[in-house]
């Protein structure tokens, strides 16, 4: 441990579908700025885990801790308007809104002008239209995708939608980011660029970030922390090195093969 805050914190979470425990006894704590992963074998838990932390689920038991506040349960919206944000493993844009519209819907979290304004050219809420604009357009020069702002969403290439959703999450102004397998999809250049891109947006927006991913050369090369999880259980953590020479991880997920790869 060093002396970083720690800014989420999760206490004995258990997650039961019927007869299955597809989360049991998940405990992290996760320290300010850095960039953290969370890894296993398909089916571990692991989308489970964040959708727990982002409130798209409650835990049958547990604790959800966010800057010491306990956010167990609460509704994914008011998550989001604490400061948690994430992207999916499976793209979700807005299908038929533009690159910039997809970003708008983001920077929505925090306008302060009260929806019924929208009709009428109150000062407060055309000024403020303008703002969110720019800082769409500011989100998406951030990611690369600027020039596209006018384009449909879900005609981007693959990785140029994995960083829409990634500019879209950022528009909510979130101090904690939740990647769920970005990589995933990319060739080796893009997964390697990816890596410096995720680097840049926590240091730019000085975020703490949590990763699912299953390409390791991304998890090794880019992980402060890692998390290991085994059928809903957690069967190791430690820094990429630890890891990387743990037999119980070996064995369960990453195998000698992999290993030499990564
Ligand atoms: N809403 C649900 N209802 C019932 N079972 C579920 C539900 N969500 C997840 N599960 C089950 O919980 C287990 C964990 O699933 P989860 O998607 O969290 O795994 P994962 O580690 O993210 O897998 P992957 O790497 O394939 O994405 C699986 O057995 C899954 O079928």
């Amino acid at each position: 441990m060093s002396d970083r805050p720690v800014v989420l914190e999760t206490k004995n979470v258990v997650m039961r579908f019927g007869g299955l425990a597809a989360v049991n006894g998940f405990d992290i704590a996760v320290e300010q700025g850095r960039i953290v992963s969370l890894i296993g074998p398909n089916g571990a838990g692991k989308t489970t885990c964040f959708n727990i932390v982002t409130g798209f689920y409650r835990p049958t038991e547990g604790q959800v801790l966010f800057h010491g506040k306990d956010i167990t349960g609460m509704k994914p919206h008011h998550v989001c308007a604490a400061g948690i944000s994430r992207t999916f493993q499976n793209i979700r844009l807005f299908a038929g809104g533009s690159v910039l519209e997809n970003v708008l819907v983001g920077c929505r979290v925090r306008q302060k002008a009260p929806w019924w304004m929208a009709p009428f050219p109150f000062p407060l809420y055309v000024r403020e239209e303008r703002q969110i604009r720019e800082k769409a357009l500011d989100l998406l020069a951030a990611v690369g995708l600027d020039k596209l702002a006018g384009e449909d969403a879900t005609s981007l290439p693959y990785g140029a939608q994995r960083r829409l959703e990634i500019a879209r999450a950022l528009a909510t102004e979130p101090s904690f980011l939740l990647l769920d397998e970005p990589a995933a999809g990319m060739n080796p250049q893009e997964s390697s660029e990816l890596m410096d891109f995720i680097r840049q947006i926590r240091d730019r927006f000085r975020l703490t970030i949590l990763l699912i991913e299953h390409d390791m050369k991304v998890v090794m090369g880019i992980s402060e922390h890692i998390w290991v999880l085994d059928y809903g259980v957690l069967i190791a953590q430690g820094n990429p090195q630890e890891i990387r020479s743990n037999p119980k991880v070996i064995e369960a997920y990453l195998g000698e093969e992999a290993l030499q790869h990564a």
